[in-house]
């Protein structure tokens, strides 16, 4: 027999829309700061329908910008701090290398932010990671304290510690209507609650979902191709243990970046995947034809061919995942320009992950009022013009 019904309880503190990885730290923030929080989702949890799903995130603490390198040292923290609460292990220190041609501008900005000087030249590069093979004057920065997340795990240990901190996450429940004002009013599918703060953190459906805010924000779902290719000779690269991540930046076979990853999640495959995609529609991602032409595929194909020569030129496994990128690529985390008790954290740009424990203290001390703990100016949602729409 079911037991008789709780009247639901509808006014919260803070009301956090979205649980992927950003959502999710934030209302982590806000509940270990004694917030009363509700954190609502449409899909049922877990799942893989958006942005924060899969084995794998690349951490690094090179950054071209030195905006986000200067985030890297409480990142890192954080993420240490999340273990420590969950027993967890959510992060495999493999270093990252970074390929280009030798003196690349952003090349040479992220071995700035590093602040060491480890570059290495084709023989050494060869020599250390066997089966990276570069072209004639390009280099190697090694960041060695980058590594991988565990990222599936990593968001289910932020939401199990949200509820620990007395947190309520209520998945299958799909945000339809947000009302502005003193107390904002938000109605999902299966309820209708109160709340004198919202955060907005709904990745790749947050342009359209504001427009009821009167925004217009200029932000570009991707749909990626995520490929993981199989060693020719099986333990010839050192996939398992010794391989590290990688990043290209300046290639002009690839100018939006390759970036790849050691086996993690197959057994002898190792994640390969261009920076870029194709623009999409969240809701209609895999209605892209099976025959349409995959342009990333064959810039990855012709890289590998070139720079991992002992891997298969065709992908073993393929999976999809959303980028929302805004055209800059950098985060969008401001208050809304009109309603200042609504929040918005979107436009992560294909690097969000490893940075969400700081995006969600910035989007905790936005909601709350509170000076930001790191300078906002990038981040600032009028750097775009026209995004106010006139009538509201
Ligand atoms: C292939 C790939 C590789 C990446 N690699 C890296 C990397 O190596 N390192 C790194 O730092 N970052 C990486 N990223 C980026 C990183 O994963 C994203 O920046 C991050 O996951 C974005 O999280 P999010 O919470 O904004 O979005 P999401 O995880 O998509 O979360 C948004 C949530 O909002 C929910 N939602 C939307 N609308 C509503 C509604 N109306 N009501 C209720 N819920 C709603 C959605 O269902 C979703 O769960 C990668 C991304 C991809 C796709
Ligand atoms: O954020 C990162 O470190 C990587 C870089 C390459 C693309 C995917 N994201």
């Amino acid at each position: 027999m079911a037991a008789p019904s709780q009247p639901q309880k509808s006014t919260y503190d803070v009301i956090v829309i979205g649980a992927g990885i950003q959502g999710s730290f934030t209302a982590y923030h806000l509940a270990q700061r004694h917030k009363d929080t509700l954190l609502l989702e449409q899909f049922l949890l877990p799942h893989s329908r958006g942005s924060s799903h899969g084995q794998s995130r690349i951490i690094r603490s090179a950054y071209p910008q030195q905006y986000y390198s200067c985030m890297m040292p409480e990142s890192f923290r954080l993420w240490q701090q999340l273990e420590a609460e969950t027993g967890t292990t959510l992060y495999r220190q493999t270093g990252l290398v970074l390929l280009g041609p030798a003196g690349d501008p952003e090349l040479e900005a992220c071995r700035r932010s590093l602040g060491v000087d480890e570059v290495l030249d084709a023989a050494a590069l060869a020599q250390r990671f066997p089966g990276f093979q570069l072209q004639a004057g390009q280099v190697a920065v090694l960041d060695s304290t980058a590594g991988v997340l565990f990222a599936d795990r990593a968001l289910r240990a932020v939401q199990e510690v949200f509820c620990q901190h007395g947190g309520t996450l209520r998945d299958g429940e799909k945000v339809l209507h947000i009302k502005p004002g003193a107390m904002v009013t938000v109605t999902t599918t299966a309820g209708v609650y109160q709340a004198p703060r919202l955060i907005i953190t709904a990745g790749a459906w947050t342009g359209a979902f504001v427009e009821q805010l009167g925004l217009c924000l200029p932000l570009q779902p991707l749909r990626i191709d995520v490929c993981y290719w199989r060693e020719k000779q099986p333990g010839s690269t050192g996939l398992g243990d010794v391989s590290p991540c990688f990043l290209t930046l300046g290639l002009s076979q690839a100018p939006h970046g390759i970036y790849g990853l050691p086996s993690i999640e197959y057994p002898g495959l190792m994640k390969v995947c261009h920076h870029h995609g194709s623009p999409t529609d969240p809701e209609k991602r895999d209605q892209a034809s099976s025959s349409a032409p995959r342009p990333d595929i064959a810039i990855l194909s012709s890289f590998i061919s070139s720079y991992l020569p002992r891997l298969e030129t065709q992908p073993a496994v393929m999976e999809t995942c959303l980028y929302t990128n805004s055209p800059d690529e950098d985060f969008i985390l401001d208050r809304h320009p009109k309603f200042s008790n609504i929040v918005i954290g979107a436009g992560f740009s294909g690097h969000g992950f490893k940075l969400a424990p700081v995006v969600g203290k910035l989007l905790c001390e936005l909601s709350l009022g509170e000076e930001p703990s790191y300078d906002m100016a990038h981040f600032a949602i009028t750097r775009f013009p026209g995004v106010l729409r006139a009538a509201q």
